[in-house]
C-alpha cells in the first residue's frame, strides 16, 4: 500500500443548513497517482469516472427573463436579453461554480496556490409556447436540450412592465407555470408513447413505462408515481421532463414579494410543495448589479437598504449563490477535493467536483481508492474473527 496516500473525511456543515460529505485527498506522484480527470491506469485497470457533470435548464414562456437571469447567475453578459419572444434561439451555455465555505481553508492547508470550484451547467433555452410538445415554436429541439439537464429551473414572469411583450397578453403567474408544465407533460406522454411502440421496447422497462404513461395520460407528473431507484434506472436514458425535480423561479420587479411566491406555488397543480422548491428573484435588477464592481455593488445594495445578516452575507441574498446553494441541496450532490500533488510543485491547485450523494465517506473513499477500501474490509473482518 501507498503510504503517501492521505485520505481524509470531513463532515462539512454548509452555508445553506445541509450537511455533506467530503474528501479531501492530497494526490500521490504522477506514476501512481493524480486526480480525477488524470487518473493513473494501471494494465487491465478501468477507469473510475466519478465525477459529474450536473447540467441546469432554464425553462419558461418566452420573454419572461430566461437570459437575463441566466446572465444575473453568470455574472457576465453572455445570453442576449432582449424584449421580443423568441430572442434565444441557440441554447446559452456556462459554468456557475457552487459557492463552498470549505474550498479556501482546505486550499490553505494544503498551501495551494489555487482553489477551484466545482461547477454546475447553467443552460438558457429558447422559450417554450403552448404547443411546443407538438413541435410549435422550437419545440422539439428545444425539449432534447432539456432532457440531457437534470433539473429545471421553471423561470415564471411575476413583474408588471407593460412594455415588456408577453406572448399571451398579459401577466398571469399560475396560468403561465401551467401552460409549460403541461407541455413538458406532454412532451412526456408522446415520449413515452413512441418509445412503448418499438419492438426494442420490452420486459421491465415496458412495465414501468406503461405505468408513467398512465400517469401522464391522468394529467400527473411521472416523479407523482413514486418509482423505486430499480424502476427510474431502467428508464433513465428517457431523460423524462417530469421526472426532474422543478425549482420555480418567480421573476419579480424590484420589490419582490415572498408571500405572493407562496401563493403562487398553492396554487400549481400538482405542485407537490412538499418536494418542489421556489426562489423569488429579481433578474433584472440582479443582472445590472452584477455588472458593477464589487465595491460600487456593495454600497448599492446597502443603499437600497440591504444589509448583511447574521447569517447571510450581502452577496448570499443574490441569485448567484442561492440558486447553485439550491440545486446542490435539491440534488443532494456532494462535493469531493481533490489537492496539490506530492512532491509540492507538481499541482498547485485544490479543486472540489461534483458527486451523486454518497452513503458514506467510506464508500466515497472507496470510489477513489478501491485498493484501500478493500483492505480496510479485510482487516475489519480479521479483527472481529479474532
Ligand atoms: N424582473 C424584471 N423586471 C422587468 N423587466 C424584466 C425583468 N426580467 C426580465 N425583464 C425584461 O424582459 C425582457 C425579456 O427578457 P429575456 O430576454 O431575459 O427573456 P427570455 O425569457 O430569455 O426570452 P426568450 O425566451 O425570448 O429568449 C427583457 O427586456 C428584460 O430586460
Ligand atoms: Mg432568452
Amino acid at each position: 500500500m501507498q503510504v503517501s496516500i492521505l485520505i481524509i473525511g470531513i463532515v462539512a456543515a454548509l452555508p445553506s443548513g445541509g450537511l455533506s460529505w467530503s474528501l479531501f485527498t492530497p494526490s500521490m506522484p504522477s506514476s501512481t497517482s493524480a486526480t480525477f480527470n488524470d487518473r493513473p491506469r494501471r494494465v487491465h485497470q478501468k477507469p473510475v469516472h466519478i465525477q459529474m457533470k450536473v447540467k441546469v435548464a432554464l425553462v419558461g414562456l418566452p420573454n419572461v427573463g430566461k437570459s437575463t437571469l441566466f446572465n444575473a447567475i453568470a455574472q457576465k453578459s453572455i445570453a442576449e436579453a432582449k424584449n421580443f419572444p423568441f430572442c434565444t434561439i441557440e441554447p446559452n451555455v456556462t459554468p456557475v461554480p457552487i459557492p463552498d465555505a470549505n474550498l479556501l481553508p482546505l486550499a490553505n492547508v494544503a498551501k495551494s496556490k489555487k482553489a477551484l470550484p466545482a461547477n454546475l451547467f447553467l443552460v438558457d433555452v429558447a422559450g417554450l409556447v403552448k404547443g411546443a410538445s407538438r413541435g410549435e415554436g422550437l419545440g422539439n429541439k428545444f425539449l432534447a436540450t432539456v432532457r440531457e439537464c437534470s433539473i429545471i429551473v421553471h423561470v415564471v414572469r411575476c413583474y408588471a412592465d407593460n412594455d415588456v411583450i408577453h406572448v399571451d397578453g398579459k401577466v398571469d403567474p399560475v396560468a403561465d407555470a401551467e401552460v409549460v408544465n403541461l407541455e413538458l407533460l406532454l412532451a412526456d406522454l408522446s415520449h413515452v408513447q413512441r418509445r412503448l411502440e418499438k419492438s426494442t421496447c420490452t420486459g421491465e422497462e415496458r412495465e414501468v413505462l406503461q405505468k408513467v404513461e398512465i400517469a401522464l395520460e391522468n394529467g400527473l407528473p411521472a416523479k407523482s408515481i413514486g418509482l423505486s431507484s430499480e424502476e427510474m434506472r431502467l428508464i433513465k436514458s428517457m431523460g423524462l421532463l417530469t421526472l426532474k425535480p422543478v425549482i420555480y423561479a418567480f421573476n419579480v420587479d424590484e420589490e419582490g414579494a415572498m408571500k405572493l411566491a407562496e401563493s403562487y406555488m398553492k396554487q400549481l397543480h400538482y405542485c407537490d410543495l412538499a418536494t418542489s422548491f421556489f426562489l423569488v428573484v429579481s433578474s433584472k435588477f440582479e443582472s445590472e448589479l452584477c455588472m458593477k464592481p464589487e465595491g460600487e455593488r456593495r454600497d448599492y445594495l446597502e443603499s437600497i437598504g440591504l444589509r448583511s445578516e447574521p447569517v447571510l452575507e450581502l452577496d448570499e441574498q443574490l441569485s448567484f449563490i442561492r440558486l447553485p446553494l439550491l440545486v446542490k441541496d435539491v440534488l443532494d450532490l456532494a462535493l469531493v477535493y481533490t489537492g496539490p500533488g506530492v512532491p509540492p510543485g507538481r499541482s498547485q491547485t485544490t479543486k472540489s467536483h461534483i458527486l451523486a450523494s454518497p452513503s458514506s465517506v467510506f464508500d466515497l473513499a472507496g470510489k477513489l481508492h478501491g485498493d484501500i477500501q478493500k483492505a480496510l474490509c479485510m482487516l475489519k473482518l480479521s479483527m472481529l474473527q479474532a
